[in-house]
Formats: structure tokens, sequence, C-alpha cells
């Protein structure tokens, strides 16, 4: 099995980086559940347990993929789930390339190191939130899509994707 070279992090944040409040997402920007879709279908996607549990029902598991879930709990079980005690553990189960981690906020913090890609959409509001996304170290290039508005409310988002040269 070989590792995979692509391991990409992708979260939605807030223009200050808020990704989350209480366990939720603080916006509705269908825009931003297509662009997830489209980047995470048919991948193997890696989160936390507070993330799996944030999932509405109908999305646990994801379809079409395979969900990993991060959790220091060795007796953790789900229904449509593998389980790793680490995000490196985590990565280790998966031979294949692209691998997504989608989340939460320590879950990004402690993969930063081995992400090749980081796929990030700016919502532009200000919102409270108890989730921050995480610092993005220098040495990332960032490549920033137009600005678009949402169809739901006009809220103003775009596609932000940063790589290492
Ligand atoms: C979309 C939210 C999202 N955006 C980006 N850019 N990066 C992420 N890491 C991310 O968080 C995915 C895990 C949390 O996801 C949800 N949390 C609350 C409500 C709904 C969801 N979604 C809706 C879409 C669904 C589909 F399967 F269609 F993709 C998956 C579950």
């Amino acid at each position: 099995m070989s590792a995979p070279h692509f391991v990409g992090l992708i979260w939605a944040q807030s223009t200050a980086g808020v990704i989350g409040d209480a366990g939720s997402i603080p916006w509705h920007v269908p825009e931003d559940m297509a662009h997830f879709k489209s980047k995470t279908t048919e991948h193997p996607v890696i989160m936390g347990r507070k993330t799996w549990d944030s999932l509405p029902a109908k999305f646990r598991p994801l379809p079409g993929r395979r969900n990993i879930v991060v959790t220091r709990n060795p007796s953790w079980t789900a229904d449509g789930a593998d389980s790793a005690p680490s995000v490196a553990d985590a990565v280790a189960l998966v031979g294949e390339s692209p691998v997504w981690i989608i989340g939460g906020g320590e879950i990004y913090r402690s993969a930063m190191d081995i992400a090749t890609h980081l796929e990030v959409t700016e919502v532009d509001l200000d919102v409270d939130g108890d989730t921050r996304a995480p610092e993005i170290p220098h040495g990332w290039t960032a490549t920033a899509g137009e600005w678009r508005s949402s169809r739901v409310d006009g809220t103003r988002f775009r596609f932000i994707e940063y790589g290492k040269p």
C-alpha cells in the first residue's frame, strides 16, 4: 500500500476564520456543499469524531466514500465508518490518492504538516463561532477564484486553493 501523495484539507470559513459554532456551520451556502461534494465524492474522507457526530443523519456515512473517523476512544464504532487513533494512523489506512481531511478544527491543525493541498471556501460573513480554521503556515501559495453570490440569499463566497511549490 503506497502512502497517499495527495493529502487535501477541505474547509469552509468566514473571512475571519470561523468554521463552526456549537457543532454546526453558521451559514447555509449550498454552492459550498456542492463544491465539497464534487471534491470529495469517490475519495476516502478522514474526520474527527465531533465532525462525524455533526453530520446530518442522511449524510452519515458520507455516501460514495470510505469514511475514517479519528477518535482516541478505542471502543468507538459506527456503521459505515472505520476508526483510527490519529490523523497519521488514518492516512496510513488509505493506500490511494487523493485523501480528503474534512474537519474539524483540531483535526486540520494536526494534519497541516502532512497536507499537500488546501481547498478553502471563504464565506463573506462576520459570524461568531467557537471553532476556527487552522493557521496556514508560510510557504503555501494561494490561488483565489472570483467572488460569487449564493443563490439562497446573495452571501458572497469564493474558492481558494493552496498548494506548496
Ligand atoms: C459542506 C460543509 C463543508 N464544506 C467544505 N468546503 N468543507 C468541509 N469540510 C465541509 O464540512 C463537511 C463535513 C460537515 O458537513 C455538513 N455539516 C453540516 C451540514 C451539512 C453537511 N454536509 C452537507 C453536504 C454533504 C454532501 F455529502 F453532499 F457533501 C455532506 C454533509
